[in-house]
């Protein structure tokens, strides 16, 4: 069984609370998808109020390994790509969400994006984790 979330031995770049430097991201599960509200802050910027591109990638790489997380399957980000499509500022609502794509053997691919509060999409990520334990990715639509 995975680590419970809220361990305090859970010291997580992106999700735990205890990680004093980390971006304390909190996700529910919406069916398929797993999903977080976040504000970035200012010293999550490169320059001119956007957040840095690594964070941004950093935000969808959680959203997606949270994602397999809760779903009892143990991986490590394997490959990620990602589309820029707009700046993300600092400081505004964004949506940041996550959900399973496909599984072959040890390999699932995953999907990840980030809406701006006008709903428009600024950025997108496919991404292939390889398990190292046991589980497999639900058939859509099963009971979590
Ligand atoms: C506490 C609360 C937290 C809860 C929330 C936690 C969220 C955390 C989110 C962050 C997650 C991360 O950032 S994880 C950190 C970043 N990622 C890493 O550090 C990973 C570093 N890389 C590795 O450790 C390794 O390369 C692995 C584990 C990914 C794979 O090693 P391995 O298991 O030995 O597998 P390997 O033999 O190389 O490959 C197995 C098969 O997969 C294929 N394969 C390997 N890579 C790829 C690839 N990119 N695309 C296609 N296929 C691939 C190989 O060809 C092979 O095929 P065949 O020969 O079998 O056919």
């Amino acid at each position: 069984m995975t680590k419970p979330l809220k361990d305090e031995t859970n010291i997580c770049f992106g999700c735990s609370p205890n990680n004093p430097i980390g971006l304390k991201m909190e996700f529910e599960d919406d069916g398929d998808v797993c999903r977080a509200y976040y504000t970035a802050r200012p010293e999550h910027m490169g320059w001119n109020d956007v957040v840095h591109g690594g964070l941004v990638a950093t935000m969808l790489d959680e959203a997606m390994g949270r994602w397999l997380w809760v779903r009892n399957l143990i991986t490590m980000t394997a490959e990620m790509t990602i589309r820029y499509s707009k700046p993300v500022p600092v400081g505004v609502r964004l949506t940041v969400e996550s959900s399973g794509v496909s599984q072959k053997g040890k390999l699932i691919e995953m999907t990840a994006r980030i809406i701006l509060p006008d709903g428009s999409l600024a950025a997108r990520a496919r991404a292939k984790f390889l398990k190292v334990g046991p589980g497999n990715l639900p058939e859509k639509g099963d009971a979590e």
